[in-house]
């Protein structure tokens, strides 16, 4: 299980030295947290752990492209700029997804738990 253990190192590296991954780290704690006290269902954890877990597999895959475009061109270059901007595009999209599944499945307990 030797790759496991690169893989573990992988992610901990990622959240040391990436901002952003410092972000997912709280909000998974956080939509973990908020899924507990709000009682989700069987298969809304199903959809809960697929946008969390898709968050942090764009961001594990933006983050490796960045460093291999670091490494292929250090310098200021147009299609670097094109790879990085597309990769950072990708973590957009699944994080706005996320944020809509969370929202259609969270909005409507919380508004019941205001009104009651
Ligand atoms: N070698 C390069 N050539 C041209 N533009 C670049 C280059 N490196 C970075 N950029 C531009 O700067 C932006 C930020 O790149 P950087 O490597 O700093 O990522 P970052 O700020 O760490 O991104 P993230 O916050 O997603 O981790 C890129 O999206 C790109 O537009």
């Amino acid at each position: 299980m030797f790759g496991l253990k690169h893989a573990i190192n992988g992610i901990i590296d990622l959240i040391k030295q990436e901002r952003n991954a410092k972000f997912h780290t709280v909000s998974t704690v956080v939509v973990i947290y908020v899924g507990f006290r709000l009682g989700f269902t069987g298969s809304e954890w199903i959809w809960i752990s697929l946008a969390v877990a898709g968050v942090w597999v764009a961001e594990l895959f933006n983050s490796a492209l960045e460093r291999i475009t670091d490494l292929v061109s250090p310098e200021q270059n147009e299609l670097a700029k094109k790879a990085k901007d597309y990769a950072a595009g990708a973590v957009l999209m699944m994080a706005i997804w996320a944020i809509i599944v969370f929202l259609i499945i969270a909005l409507p307990r919380l508004l019941l738990n205001l009104m009651l």
